[in-house]
């Protein structure tokens, strides 16, 4: 029986879902949270050099269906030596990504399909899904714009494509909303560090007394 609580960030790439984590997952700590916070692909050594595989820039002929699949390889590593061990002990995960990126990167953007995808990731993750999703919602422009901003002209993939591309990741987000209400919570990340931060915060802590 699994004890822990399981929380996910998910939102376009940009929208600060790494920085607000980084800055809860500190202050949960300090208030007395058991806090486990990690991210996806990765997070474990195995699910580390899978990541590395799937975002070289030299595998410019990997074929949507097998980066798919290497997500989910890596979400299924992860989970069964990070995640299900943490929840098994009562911890908070807070975890940077997970099967709604699958859904919406691959699924949906990169046009696999939603429920193609939602099937390898089942087969990954068998029960385990998390207990709240939080949404981080934000024009990909603004998204890109913060990113581009930091990195000081490295990145400069952004032509049209990658835009558009980046606006189906968020009208599949959106989508993915709709469908389910329940777990997911959409965050404006378009505002200052702090606003975003004190709503994600208290959408982590209503779920926290209910449990
Ligand atoms: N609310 C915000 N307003 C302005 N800049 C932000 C905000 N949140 C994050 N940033 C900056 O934008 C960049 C991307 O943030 P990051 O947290 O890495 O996004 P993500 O993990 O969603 O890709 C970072 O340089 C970060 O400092
Ligand atoms: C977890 C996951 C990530 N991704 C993408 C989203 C990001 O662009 C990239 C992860 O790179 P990363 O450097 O971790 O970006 P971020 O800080 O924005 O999360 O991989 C997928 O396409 N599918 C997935 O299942």
């Amino acid at each position: 029986m699994v004890k822990g609580t399981f929380i996910t960030v998910e939102g376009p790439d940009g929208a600060g879902k790494t920085t607000v984590l980084n800055i809860i997952a500190e202050e949960l700590a300090a208030e007395g949270y058991p806090i486990v916070q990690t991210r996806e692909p990765g997070g474990s050594p195995i699910a580390e050099k899978i990541r590395q595989i799937i975002l070289d820039k030299k595998h410019t002929e990997m074929d949507p269906r097998t980066e798919a699949l290497l997500y989910a390889a890596a979400r299924r590593q992860h989970l069964i030596e990070k995640i299900i061990p943490a929840l098994e002990k009562g911890n908070i995960v807070l975890c940077d990504r997970f099967i709604d990126a699958s859904i919406v990167y691959q699924g949906f953007a990169r046009k696999i399909g939603i429920d193609e995808v939602l099937k390898i990731n089942r087969f990954a993750i068998e029960n385990t899904m998390p207990d709240l999703t939080i949404y981080f919602d934000i024009e990909p422009k603004i998204g890109l714009e913060r990113i581009q901003k930091h990195r000081q002209g490295e990145m400069n993939r952004l032509d049209l494509e990658t835009m558009e591309f980046h606006k189906m990741v968020r009208e599949g987000y959106l989508q993915l909303l709709d469908r389910f209400p329940d777990r997911i919570k959409k965050v404006m990340a378009d505002r200052p560090i702090e606003e975003v931060k004190t709503e994600v915060k208290k959408l982590i802590l209503s779920l926290l007394v209910k449990r």
